[in-house]
């Protein structure tokens, strides 16, 4: 377990590109280690706005993508395509400008997939896949923030952040639209070498202040065997 950092960044743009180019140094320096990456994606505001960052970024061409596995801190248990999905936004965002290998690419069970709209189905094939990898630690683990302190789709006194067995839970009646999602647990954003945690603009300050203090929320609670970096801008930063 490690100990919280913070790096604060000026502005949103700054914290992007900061987190853009501080992921394409892991995943180079990941790959030259270990041969492979494993990196976990998040949704949300922040998460977006970094995969943009790397997109735009010319550095992104010095990673092998072919050698890069994906996966997700949780997705929103919605039918293929939508909109809504952190699927979908993180491949219009930055997976479709990639030479990925498609079967690295791990993606949560839309509601209209495999298992139809089971979510107890999807949740236990993603810890099914998981587990067929060897529930690899991650290299780098991404979470967003939410104005609450959720993060991935563990909310604040909701009974998925209490749950202390396995890696992948189905989530219902989430409490920020849609209800029904599907989530990484602590225990899975545990075995991650680094933990970001991605926090912009004023309406995540007082969740930053609570988790980074000592308030029990989700945020606070995320730790990387190696790395806990919380990265900013001014405004998140503002009641630190
Ligand atoms: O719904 C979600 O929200 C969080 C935070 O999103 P943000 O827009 O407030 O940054 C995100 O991390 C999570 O992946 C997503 O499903």
């Amino acid at each position: 377990m490690s100990a919280p950092e913070k790096i604060i960044l000026a502005d949103g743009a700054a914290l992007a590109n900061a987190a853009a180019a501080r992921l394409i140094t892991e995943l180079v320096d990941a790959q030259a280690a270990r041969g492979q990456a494993h990196i976990v994606l998040t949704g949300g505001s922040n998460g977006g706005a970094l995969l943009k960052a790397v997109a735009a970024s010319p550095a992104r061409d010095v990673v092998d993508w072919t050698r890069v596995d994906l996966w997700w801190g949780d997705e929103r248990f919605l039918p293929a395509g939508d909109a809504e999905r952190n699927e979908t936004q993180a491949r219009e965002y930055l997976l479709d400008a990639l030479p990925l290998e498609p079967k690295r690419v791990h993606v949560m069970a839309p509601s209209d997939g495999t298992y139809g709209d089971d979510v107890d189905a999807a949740a236990a094939a993603y810890a099914a896949e998981l587990e067929a990898a060897g529930n690899p630690a991650f290299d780098v683990l991404m979470l967003g923030v939410g104005p609450d302190g959720h993060v991935a789709s563990l909310f604040p006194g909701h009974p998925g952040y209490a749950v202390t067995s396995g890696t992948v839970i189905a989530v219902r009646e989430s409490p920020k639209p849609p209800p029904v999602r599907i989530s990484l647990t602590l225990g899975a954003i545990g075995n991650a070498r680094q933990v970001w945690l991605l926090a912009g603009g004023e309406g995540k300050a007082e969740a930053v202040a609570g988790a980074l203090g000592d308030v029990d929320l989700p945020a606070g609670a995320v730790r990387g065997t190696e790395r806990t970096l919380w990265l900013l801008d001014r405004a998140a930063a503002s009641k630190l």
